[in-house]
């Protein structure tokens, strides 16, 4: 039966890892949930220097199929599966979460993009 309580921010594990080469990140959830916490705050900042990019792309854009770039997306999607691909090992499945993530992002940046491209104009034909 499920436990009716979310999980203890304080205090020891309950369960361990049966590989005994295993590696801990932190002592408590707690701390764990503060460096979860931390790294999203990157993230997101991160996020907004690419959406930056993004924007700024449409630029160099003439239609609705070059703001898609659809060979440039599959170039994104292949290279952040092997920037997973080493980490595989301490988290298996890393490649497929990475590649699984850009696709909804890449998708939502792309229909942004389409959105940004009507506040554009043409300077060079
Ligand atoms: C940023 C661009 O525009 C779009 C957004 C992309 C992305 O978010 O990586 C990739 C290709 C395009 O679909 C680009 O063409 O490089």
């Amino acid at each position: 039966m499920n436990s009716p309580h979310e999980p203890a921010v304080a205090g020891a594990p309950v369960r361990r890892f049966k590989d005994p080469a295993y590696v801990e990140v932190a002592s408590t959830l707690g701390e764990l949930r503060e460096r979860i916490d931390s790294l999203d705050e990157q993230i997101v900042n991160l996020l907004a220097q690419r959406a930056a990019c993004v924007r700024d792309a449409t630029r160099f854009k003439r239609d609705a199929f070059q703001v898609a770039a659809p060979a440039r997306q599959a170039q994104v999607f292949e290279r952040v599966r092997a920037l997973a691909a080493p980490h595989a090992p301490a988290f298996p499945g890393l490649p497929d979460i990475v590649e699984s993530t850009y696709r909804t992002l890449v998708g939502a940046f792309v229909a942004a993009e389409a959105q940004l491209f009507q506040d554009t104009e043409t300077i060079q034909p």
